[in-house]
């Protein structure tokens, strides 16, 4: 359901247009600033600990940075479009494109090296925009301002003890944006603030050369108490940057103190006793449990540290080099670690022994750690007074959970969907081009794409779901407990590695229906009862563990059809229980979901009961886990019954689907989706269409009338059953379905459809693979003219072996994807799109090595295209989404490629 992202990320510096996307994630950010060298590198680690190299990165972050980095400045695009228009030919405009790319470079160079005389950490990419700011505005004036600026780097916090002023990038970074606090220095609930962000209250823009003199004039917020001044012996008397006491303490922007202070501690003594709402859960490990209830402690994190280090070899480590801490955590495989002080004055001992220590030649440096995402939200409702002052409630509610935009109009959904979308696509064309090898000539869709505010492709918008409300056909429901301690039926509140297991109910949630929410609370009563015991995530024991409720419309006419159909998935672990015990449970189970269903008003549906059988941790259970379905007492007898599958509706056709196969959630807006991609892929009845993917065949068969063929491939096996009993369910004799991976079978499939005689190219795949269909007659394949695929892969996107056979398959012309996560879109389509080296002729290309580990999406796909063959790629041609989620921040994209 919901995933979260890592939960920690690194500094990224300030950049307004990043703040929006930012505020769901934690982050860490710079206490100190490092050598701008060290920084680069530390950047990389950064994002590659945090799993979001650029391919990752928000939208927001992405349109900040075509704005200022990687799109050039305006002047030059104008210079480069008038010298397009006078070429002739391509040759000359790459050429010209050249030297585009060549003088971004130099401006770039040039800003870097303003950067470093200011001793700035300019090397990342997030601090492109102020650098960029520097450089245009300050082109002239910037060696008198290098002069100024020029002196010996002093550590802010020595700066702050001797009064020193702070360098010119630490106020710029402090003052990026009038009267906010650049996100990138902003330091968490708990964390002293530097200096500069106190003093963050002007515009940049409004920043004279003298900065000296208009940092002193802007009055100080003491948020951090002065630990010389405690132990007697701060020399700055009133001048100090520092609160001198508890009177002279005032409280973050965030609302929260400094937390060595009386005050935090007495609130927190406060929260306590209040028997404040406690929704965090134990957590895995001892370490990270530690980490959070230490509730005094003053949360740092070291980086970098070395990589393969334990959690035990970095306490050795800390207590080796004298670093007096309370608690520390590392994840084997991070060079970040986690650390845990008493107080500042331990912060301060751990950051002048660790000065001294190096680590692969980078200073280990004591980074501040800013809170996760639902600490934030909690902290800002106290900002806007929604919350109890002072108080950490670290509460999320189910919809925050499961709905986060459902406090939004729908209107104002789609149009945040519609600009997150736009990121992604202009991501492709930096990507791409970014991917470009030295002498390849950039295509044409990449150059109009400059004019085009970097787009690709024309975006025709979000298609609005035609449900809004209740429009889920399927929902899972967590058994577990709720906030108190009782068994509920619901929505986990957050995940498991925040720390989070308490469920709530989902009444609040507007994307569930009706019927599921009935279901929810019959079942929430029966377990209530059960002397069987809910699953506990933390040390995975229990016997109920899940619910799935499943709904299938009747004979489609819009979002009024009725539901007709509903199969209900009992997750089980029944390790342990005696089998009598546990088939008495499903016979009182059955009587109670049944006779409620019956007693409801209106009665609810209920066609299939089915129980499965998951004795493992993880919260998927495997596509073979055992089924058994239910007799339901009541229910009219047939044939097939205790029935294992039940039957929703697309148009006119009728879809039969099994528990474990994949069914779009909202049937209507599917409806919309499936017809756009029909649409695009331009078909006729001389067209093969390959449905890549295909579920119970939803796509190829609502498509099947358009075109001479379909196949249909997909790795669920029940999914394929329902997809050959659906075509004959709705007459269709046009369609072939595998039942493979399709990397085990796209080459050969495309290889026998498209360049083998009859009879030829069937190979290994085809006998390995179980395959069924109604036009299956090998010997005698049908040639087509048009080879269309529509691809809809599952959120990772298409296996590389896949990607590379459509790729190299010239006679396939037309790809129609469709994507349920933008992210493996993009990765997916730079693989599919990016111009290749004519030399690329060997398979031999380098591989990315050891670090393949810590790539994105993006950088593996570009190092897979150093291997590819030469092959002419596919040029982006449209792009348009459909909102299968409303109130969510997901939705359905789908992109048209052609060659
Ligand atoms: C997003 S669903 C799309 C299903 C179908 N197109 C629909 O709209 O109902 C992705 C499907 O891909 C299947 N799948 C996942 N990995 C696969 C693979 N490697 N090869 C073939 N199918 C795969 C899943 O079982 C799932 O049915």
């Amino acid at each position: 359901m919901v995933r979260t992202k890592k939960l920690w990320r690194i500094p990224k510096v300030p950049k307004e247009s990043k703040r929006a996307a930012k505020e769901s994630e934690p982050q860490i950010v710079l206490d100190e600033e490092p050598p701008t060298k060290q920084l680069k590198t530390e950047h990389e680690e950064d994002s590659k600990l945090a799993g979001e190299i650029e391919e990752t990165e928000t939208a927001m972050e992405s349109d900040a940075r075509a704005a200022m980095e990687e799109e050039p400045p305006e002047e030059q695009l104008e210079s480069v479009k008038e010298e397009d228009g006078k070429r002739k030919n391509k040759r000359k405009k790459k050429d010209a494109a050249g030297k585009l790319e060549q003088r971004t470079e130099v401006q770039d160079k040039v800003d870097v090296e303003v950067a470093l005389e200011f001793e700035l950490p300019t090397a990342t990419e997030e601090e492109q925009p102020s650098k960029q700011l520097n450089s245009r505005q300050e082109e002239g004036g910037k060696e008198k301002v290098k002069k100024k600026k020029r002196g010996p780097v002093v550590e802010p916090e020595l700066r702050a003890e001797s009064g020193e002023e702070p360098p010119a990038k630490q106020v710029k970074l402090g003052l990026e944006e009038d009267g906010k606090n650049s996100e990138g220095i902003s330091s968490s609930p708990g964390e002293p603030r530097t200096e500069q962000e106190e003093e963050g209250r002007i515009s940049i823009k409004a920043l004279p050369s003298d900065l000296s003199g208009v940092v002193s004039s802007v009055p100080r917020l003491k948020t951090s108490l002065c630990s010389y001044f405690r132990k007697g012996n701060c020399r700055h008397g009133d001048q100090c940057r520092y609160a001198h006491g508890e009177a002279e303490l005032k409280p973050r922007p965030d609302g929260t103190w400094d937390p060595t202070s009386d005050t935090a501690k007495s609130l927190a003594r406060d929260a306590e006793t209040t028997n404040e709402v406690k929704l965090v859960a134990p957590v895995t490990t001892a370490e990270e449990a530690d980490f959070d209830s230490v509730e005094t402690a003053i949360k740092k994190c070291l980086q970098p540290v070395h990589r393969r280090w334990t959690n035990q070899e970095l306490k050795k480590f800390l207590t080796e080099s004298n670093v007096e801490f309370v608690t520390c955590k590392k994840r084997k495989g991070e060079t970040t670690a986690f650390v845990g002080f008493q107080d500042e004055d331990q912060v301060a001992n751990a950051k002048k022994i660790l000065d001294e220590k190096t680590f692969s030649g980078h200073k280990i440096v004591v980074k501040d750690v800013l809170p996760r995402a639902w600490e934030k939200k909690a902290s800002d409702e106290m900002d806007t007074g929604e919350g109890v002052e002072g108080v950490t409630t670290r509460v999320k509610t189910v919809c925050d959970a499961v709905t986060p935009l459902g406090h939004l109009s729908y209107e104002e959904q789609l149009s945040r969907k519609r600009g997150d979308i736009e990121q992604v696509l202009k991501r492709l064309s930096r990507n791409t081009r970014k991917g470009l090898g030295a002498g390849i000539l950039m295509p044409d869709w990449l150059l109009t794409a400059r004019d085009n505010g970097g787009l690709p492709c024309p975006f025709e918008g979000v298609l609005a779901s035609p449900l809004v409300d209740g429009y889920r056909n399927k929902c899972e429901f967590t058994i577990g407990c709720a906030v108190d301690g009782t068994r509920t039926v619901g929505f986990q509140l957050g995940s498991f590695r925040e720390g989070i297991i308490a469920v709530a109910e989902p009444t609040d949630c507007r994307n569930v229906s009706s019927i599921a929410q009935s279901f929810a609370a019959i079942f929430q009563k029966f377990i209530q009862a059960s002397e069987l015991p809910v699953w506990n995530k933390t040390n995975n024991r229990g016997f109920w563990r899940l619910l799935i409720v499943r709904e299938g419309r009747g004979e489609s006419s819009g979002v009024s059809s009725p539901i007709m159909e509903v199969m209900l998935v009992v997750q089980v672990c029944p390790t342990g229980v005696d089998s009598e015990v546990v088939s008495l449970e499903y016979k009182k189970m059955a009587a109670h979901v049944s006779q409620a269903a019956a007693a409801a008003n209106p009665p609810l549906p209920l066609t299939s009961l089915i129980v499965q059988v998951h004795t493992g941790v993880s919260n998927v259970a495997p596509a073979n886990a055992p089924l058994h379905a239910l007799p339901i007492p009541g229910a009219k007898k047939s044939k097939d019954s205790p029935v294992n599958y039940i039957h929703d509706h697309i148009g006119k056709l009728k879809f039969r689907i099994s528990p474990t196969a994949f069914f779009q959630v909202n049937t209507l807006a599917a409806e919309r989706l499936y017809s756009l991609a029909g649409d695009w892929a331009e078909l006729t009845s001389d067209t093969l269409l390959f449905d890549v993917c295909c579920g119970t065949g939803t796509i190829g068969l609502t498509l099947a009338h358009r075109v001479g063929m379909v196949v249909g491939i997909e790795m669920n096996e029940s999914a394929v059953a329902d997809a050959t009993k659906n075509a004959e369910l709705n007459n269709i004799t046009n369609c072939r379905f595998v039942a493979s991976k399709a990397e085990d079978v796209m080459e050969s499939l495309l290889k026998e459809y498209t360049t083998a005689e009859d009879g030829e190219g069937e190979e290994e795949g085809d006998e390995k693979n179980s395959e069924s269909g109604t036009n299956d007659k090998k010997n005698d394949r049908q040639r087509f003219k048009n080879v269309v695929a529509i691809v809809d892969p599952p959120r990772v996107g298409l296996h590389p072996t896949v990607l590379k056979a459509l790729r190299l398959h010239t006679e396939l012309r037309r790809l129609v994807y469709i994507s349920c996560n933008p992210q493996s879109l993009l990765a997916n389509a730079v693989e599919l799109c990016t111009p290749l080296n004519p030399e690329n002729s060997t398979e031999k290309g380098k591989g990315p090595g050891a670090h393949w580990k810590n790539m994105g999406g993006v950088g593996l796909a570009r190092n897979r295209l150093k291997k590819m063959p030469p092959s002419t790629p596919f040029n982006p041609k449209k792009a348009m989404a459909v909102d299968l989620f409303p109130h969510t921040s997901h939705c359905e994209m789908v992109m048209l490629f052609e060659r």
